[in-house]
């Protein structure tokens, strides 16, 4: 939208003051980027100065400078994301309907090819301007036995599956539900629109992609086979089947035993399964909106496998295509490689599309990259921009009917499927452990969006400081709209890329995302086998009871309590509160990692199986790029839930303490507890452990000896851990082909390792290891707290204003270091600065950082 009259008036008359001496140049670009918007900054800035280029060149020069440099870096940021992603086709604007169109007709030639016109138009834009708990099968599979802060992006030995059944009861009595989840800001649907603004723009455009609902064809028909791309709006493979004028037949076939793979994977935990039941419910109604169905199968008979339904429902319908997006587990990409190629033998043709990532994990190289830095995003976003994939193109339009078959094929019921199978007591009733997810989210493809369009509204401008904090909405939780494919990756890219305010940070995670399906793709046994050797022996706590606290959040640290509170009754925390969670498990409670993660598989609703083994490798110290930082349950709190909001509201029993003493009640005095009824043991648990520091103390140990004894996997010179490569990588490196494959050897590659691992390898005293992985909790500078909750639109004002203090501070050392005066002062500072009384500087012990 161009700026108002008014605004440029506005910005107008400032330019007056800044003439006159009382604004300097740099307040007023700010005031600029505030008033009128990034993108209308970019655009009029250059003509509202243009007077200034007679009337007072120097002034007219200084602007000028600072336009540019403002420009040019963001200019940067976004291609090196836009290079690293494979985005060069992304637009500001929304493309026509007759582009998009264009774009999907092109995309014949192969899913997302983008026409040279396409391309060159679109590049332009990269210019600035139970869970194991929740589960129902009670029988378990015999057991098997990082870089950026958390905020940044940075046994009981035998799995348990079926424990949130099974514990469904005790669970419900562990945790009253709190006063007020229902009214979670985060969470609560009911503040959200029904369908969202920016979803029904794009369906405008569709009409000539539309079937002709009910009109038989004599086209033999098309199997539509959905898996985790429960949506409309862009998805590719609804897309293509349109566009083969043939009658189409929506399916999704559930096949449980397919999707776990070969190890203790829990891909579909309790929560999970929940949500797949409601997705599923709700593209069937879409599906039901535009004339067509969806079609439920079972995979189950003797085989028990797709392949087997697909065969039947081939020869069932006469159908001689079939069509899908891709899924990136490397089980299920054997699966559908093996549908694909038997089918095809058959005379049906498959075509399967990649949309689940920006990038096809299968499509990453490191070649040119190196090994170096392996497994952070950096290295990883380094590879993509160094081997380009292809482009992903623009998102495409939702249809608005589907031409149906004759006839449809006989499915099952949806409730047959056993996703959302309850417990039974043993009266006969129901034990509804999913009540207050169902209260928490909405599970359709316009809540996606509706949450999406809040997010842009609102939380992206506190994402890039505050996406810490627990106790405010700050993060988009779209993850598992992410995960069930409600929500496409590049549908959000794009929207992102749009929005008035860009948090590059945002952006970054979908990198993340890609990185973690690499990942998996390269260590397909990352879901319960440690990547870094020595570590598979590391000694571990064999208390159960320890467990059973940490899931039932009963250990006694309200911080952690709180996070597994909120993880059982929402199936959801955000990322810093993982952190904390997991630094807790592994550090500080000595439990494997393998537990942690099939927790929250069971237990999230966003569990994924790639990023969720991805994080916990790297929390559990064995990950490619295992965590340098270890979360104290007691101080992350100064981040993460200053006030103690967080902590009261999913631990109602510590809410009449203070906000000194709500994350360490064992401080408080006697009078305090009892004026607020807390009595440990009883109203909230006793702490587990006790000696923290004697806990870390021990881990560190335990690590030191494994090293030790496996010391063929430590790089002597640098004191790396060292990770034997997967052939993929070996054959990049050696500059062979896959078919070569002709590696027999093993290389073992340094990774990034922690710096008191190495120091504690030289000398085992932990007492004199001068390196502490462990975070001292921070609270975020005054300007960022108050910017954030206090003045949205402010927002750039004072990260510029921020800027220019910077400058002005190096300005002086550097004058200091040659000897030259001080610079003349400068007058006229953009006046933002908040007051000293604002209340978001005031945290608990009165620590202010600045
Ligand atoms: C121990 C641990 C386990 C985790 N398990 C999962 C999991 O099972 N499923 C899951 O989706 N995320 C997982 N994450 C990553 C992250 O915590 C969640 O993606 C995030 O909290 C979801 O909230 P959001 O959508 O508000 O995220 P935002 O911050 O708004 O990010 C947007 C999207 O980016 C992606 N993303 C964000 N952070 C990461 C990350 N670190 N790695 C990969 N992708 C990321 C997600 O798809 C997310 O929805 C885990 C993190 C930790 C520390």
């Amino acid at each position: 939208m161009p700026p108002s009259k008014s605004d440029q008036d506005l910005v107008r008359e400032m330019l007056k003051e800044v003439l006159a001496g009382r604004e300097d140049p740099e307040g007023f670009f700010a005031i600029c980027l505030s008033v009128l918007g990034h993108r209308e900054t970019y655009s009029v800035f250059q003509t509202l100065i243009k007077p200034l280029s007679t009337a007072n060149t120097s002034v007219h020069s200084t602007l000028t400078l600072i336009y540019e440099q403002y420009f040019s870096k963001t200019a940067d940021d976004d291609l090196e994301l836009a290079l690293a992603l494979s985005l060069m086709e992304m637009e500001d604007q929304q493309p026509s309907t007759q582009h998009m169109q264009a774009e999907v007709r092109t995309n014949q030639s192969g899913p997302f090819q983008l026409n040279s016109a396409s391309r060159s138009l679109e590049k332009s834009s990269i210019k600035p301007e139970d869970q194991v708990g929740r589960e129902n099968d009670p029988v378990a599979k015999p057991g098997l036995k990082s870089k950026e802060s958390p905020d940044s992006e940075s046994q009981d030995i035998a799995p348990q599956r079926g424990t949130h059944d099974n514990q469904a009861q005790t669970k419900q009595d562990a945790f009253k539900e709190p006063q007020n989840l229902v009214k979670d800001q985060t969470l609560n649907q009911s503040e959200e629109p029904k369908r969202s603004k920016s979803r029904r723009k794009r369906r405008k455009g569709a009409a000539s992609l539309v079937g002709l609902p009910g009109s038989p064809s004599a086209s033999p028909p098309v199997l539509l086979w959905f898996r985790r791309d429960l949506r409309l709006c862009d998805n590719p493979a609804l897309n293509a089947a349109l566009e083969m004028d043939a009658p189409v037949i929506p399916i999704f076939i559930w096949s449980p035993e397919e999707e776990e793979g070969p190890g203790v994977t829990v891909a579909a935990g309790g929560a999970s399964k929940y949500w797949l039941h409601q997705a599923l419910a709700c593209i069937c109604t879409s599906l039901n909106h535009i004339g067509s169905r969806l079609t439920f199968l079972k995979a189950d008979g003797e085989e028990k496998c797709s392949l087997r339904t697909l065969k039947q429902l081939v020869k069932q319908t006469g159908a001689k295509t079939l069509l899908a997006n891709a899924l990136y587990e490397p089980w299920l990409k054997e699966r559908d490689d093996m549908v694909e190629s038997t089918l095809q033998k058959e005379g049906v043709q498959c075509r399967i599309f990649p949309s689940y990532c920006l990038r096809d994990p299968y499509s990453v190289s490191t070649v040119g990259v190196g090994l170096r830095g392996i497994g952070s995003v950096s290295h990883f976003m380094s590879c993509c921009k160094q081997n380009p994939g292809s482009a992903i193109g623009v998102p495409l339009d939702p249809p608005q009917s589907l031409p149906t078959p004759s006839c449809w094929p006989q499915g099952v019921p949806l409730e047959a499927l056993g996703l959302a199978r309850m417990p039974r007591r043993k009266d006969g009733t129901t034990i509804d452990w999913a009540a207050n997810i169902r209260k928490s989210w909405d599970f359709s493809e316009d809540g996606a969006h509706a949450r999406l369009d809040n997010f842009l509204r609102d939380g992206v401008y506190r994402y890039e400081k505050e996406s810490g904090r627990a106790d405010a909405p700050n993060t988009s939780s779209l993850s598992p709209y992410l995960h069930f494919g409600q929500l496409s990756p590049r549908w959000l890219l794009w929207d992102a890329k749009g929005a008035r305010c860009r948090s590059p940070k945002f952006q970054r995670k979908l990198a993340w995302r890609d990185l973690a399906y690499w990942q998996l793709t390269l260590f397909p046994d990352l879901p319960w086998e440690s990547i870094r050797p020595p570590y598979k022996a590391l000694r571990w706590n064999t208390d159960r009871s320890h467990l059973k606290a940490w899931q039932r959040g009963k250990t006694g640290y309200p911080l952690v309590d709180a996070a597994m509170r909120q993880l059982w009754l929402t199936g959801w925390m955000n990322n810093y509160m993982r952190h904390v969670v997991a630094s807790f498990l592994i550090a500080y409670l000595h439990l494997p990692w393998q537990e942690g993660y099939r927790w929250f598989q069971d237990t999230l609703v966003d569990a994924d199986v790639a990023i969720d083994a991805m994080m916990w490798q790297n929390g559990g110290m064995c990950g490619l790029d295992h965590w340098n930082f270890v979360m104290h349950p007691v101080d992350a709190a100064l981040t993460c839930d200053p006030y103690g909001h967080y902590v009261r509201k999913w631990c109602p029993e510590l809410a009449d303490l203070s906000d000194e003493l709500i994350h360490k009640p064992w401080k408080c005095p006697a009078s305090m507890l009892r004026r607020a009824k807390v009595v440990f043991g009883e109203t909230f648990p006793e702490q587990i452990v006790v000696d923290l520091e004697e806990r870390r103390n021990q881990s560190l140990q335990d690590v030191a000896s494994v090293r030790k004894e496996f010391g063929e996997f430590v790089d002597k010179r640098s004191g790396c851990d060292l990770v034997p490569l997967p052939p993929r990588l070996v054959s990049e490196a050696l500059g062979l082909s896959q078919r070569d494959g002709a590696v027999g050897k093993q290389f073992l590659l340094p990774v990034i390792t922690r710096m008191e691992f190495k120091y504690q390898q030289d000398d085992p005293d932990a007492a004199s290891n001068p390196y502490n992985a462990v975070l001292k909790g921070y609270v975020s500078r005054k300007r960022d707290e108050t910017i954030a909750f206090l003045n949205q639109r402010d927002f750039t004002a004072s990260v510029m204003h921020e800027g220019a203090q910077r400058r002005e501070r190096l300005e002086r050392d550097y004058r200091r270091m040659e000897g030259l005066p001080p610079p003349p002062s400068t007058q006229g500072r953009a006046r933002r600065t908040p007051t000293a009384k604002d209340r978001f500087s005031i945290v608990p012990g009165g620590v202010v950082t600045s």
